[in-house]
């Protein structure tokens, strides 16, 4: 009789193809049986009877600070957040720990930090800055899985935005190693002027900094990339895309042959610029919440499958940089990375009828296929056992307690949520459970 390390029995099973029961065999961390029913025996059982088990998420969008800023958030605590999610890997920001990811030995010193404190698996994206062509290329032999440029300010001095010529020069260098750019794309020239214009008339509220960067800045910006996609053929990834317009732009260029995807956050999904008065610094953000038209918009982007990967941008800060009665000087970002398979099951599946199998390939397989990483995001032969079982119809309202994040706040606390994360398996190994993390750092390095 074959002899397993974990055996899950009895769940109902998401994977690409279908959404049933069937029981899941695990040996050396991989998913080798995969039936409805399975004889053998195993060292762990777990009965999974009544939970849906879905892929472990991948978020390719988070800013952790470790190494440098680990008073903002650490590996340990952001790496927990994303495991209470579900989440079993991510792809850190080149940016905000420091030193920045821009060559090869601050890269060095990133992958040390991940090695000790990561509680999932772990890969990074290197920058893309005017400072930094020259160390594209030893960024890609230590295995980023791409490069993130800024077509305006970073919200960090030392991580500069990318000019017009570094992005064209930049994409060149990334089709050469076959490496995607990831780009925030907004019109430096546009928020930037109007960033002074309001500061000087002495308008700083939370609306004068939503007019601040309106729509047409993304949609400028999004264009400008996508040809120079279309002339240095790079791959091309527009990070946390907020309007309809962007994804339409993103659309008509695939149609042309571009190689270029999409992704979009989650609050973007959730809130719209007339609730950041409300929601105040937590729910500061660039590019900013948008009016709900284009929430909506956004959503039927979402279930078309117009939109690609639906990732976090987790972007933690220390509380004394979300005060400030000059909203303009707040820290721009959200916290959200412990949410977002919480969102897409809430709001996608439960409130739109998008199907777990959509849900599953927005937050799981698309990213890792999109970037490389192979043998993750979804539960087949062959596959690294990673797993979230979710409680799909039991009721929640997020309270900031049950956040792992350093600063426990979040723009999603006090939301009511559907479907609420029981455990999560990081290769055949519980790393979450029952609302306690109940693993050591055993994350392992992922490379394309
Ligand atoms: N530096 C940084 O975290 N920037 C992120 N924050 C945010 O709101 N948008 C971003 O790109
Ligand atoms: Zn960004």
């Amino acid at each position: 009789m074959s002899k397993y390390d974990l055996i899950i029995r009895n769940g109902i099973v998401v994977t690409d193809e279908s959404v049933e029961k069937l029981d899941i065999a695990v040996l050396d961390g991989v998913v080798v049986e995969l039936k409805p029913e399975i004889t053998g025996i195993a060292i762990e059982e777990i009965d999974a009877d009544g939970k849906y088990i879905l892929p472990g998420g991948y978020d390719c969008h988070v800013h952790f600070n470790e190494p440098g800023r680990t008073n903002w958030e650490s590996l340990l605590t952001g790496t927990s957040s994303l495991a209470a999610g579900g989440m079993t890997s991510f792809t850190d920001m080149p940016l905000n720990s420091t030193p920045v990811t821009t060559n090869g030995e601050n890269f060095d010193l990133k992958l040390e930090a991940a090695k000790r404190n990561s509680l999932v698996d772990y890969s990074f994206w290197g920058g893309l800055t005017p400072n930094n062509l020259e160390n594209l290329e030893e960024l890609a032999e230590r295995g980023v899985v791409g490069f993130k440029a800024f077509t305006c300010f970073s919200g960090l001095e030392e991580f500069e935005g990318a000019d017009d010529w570094t992005l064209y020069k930049g994409m060149e260098i990334a089709a050469k190693l076959g490496l995607p750019v990831s780009v925030h794309a907004e019109n430096r020239d546009i928020t930037n002027k109007l960033t002074d214009k309001f500061i000087k008339e002495g308008k700083t509220t939370p609306r004068d900094f939503l007019n601040s960067r309106p729509e047409i800045s993304e949609i400028e910006a999004v264009q400008r990339v996508i040809l120079f996609a279309e002339e240095t053929k790079c791959k091309l990834h527009i990070a946390h895309i907020s309007t309809a317009r962007g994804v339409q732009l993103v659309v008509e260029a695939r149609k042309k042959g571009i190689d270029v995807t999409c992704e979009t956050v989650s609050q973007y999904l959730t809130f719209t610029e007339d609730d950041l008065e409300g929601l105040g610094a937590i729910g500061k953000c660039c590019p900013p919440l948008r009016a709900k038209d284009t929430k909506e918009k956004l959503w039927e982007h979402v279930i078309v499958g117009n939109v690609d990967i639906v990732c976090s941008d987790h972007s933690p800060a220390p509380f004394e940089l979300k005060k400030d009665s000059n909203f303009f000087k707040v820290w721009g970002g959200i916290s959200g990375c412990q949410s977002t398979m919480n969102v897409m099951l809430t709001e996608g599946y439960h409130n739109r009828g998008l199907s777990l199998i959509d849900v599953s390939k927005l937050i799981s397989l698309n990213p890792a296929e999109r970037f490389g990483i192979k043998n993750k995001g979804t539960i087949k032969i062959g596959y690294d056992a990673d797993m979230a079982l979710v409680d799909l119809n039991e009721s929640f309202v997020l309270k900031n307690k049950d956040l792992f994040y350093m600063y426990k706040v979040s723009p999603l606390v006090g939301l009511n949520f559907k479907g609420k994360i029981a455990r999560t398996i990081l290769r055949g190994k519980t790393i979450f459970q029952d609302g306690k993390i109940v693993s050591e750092p055993i994350g392992k390095f992922l490379r394309p």
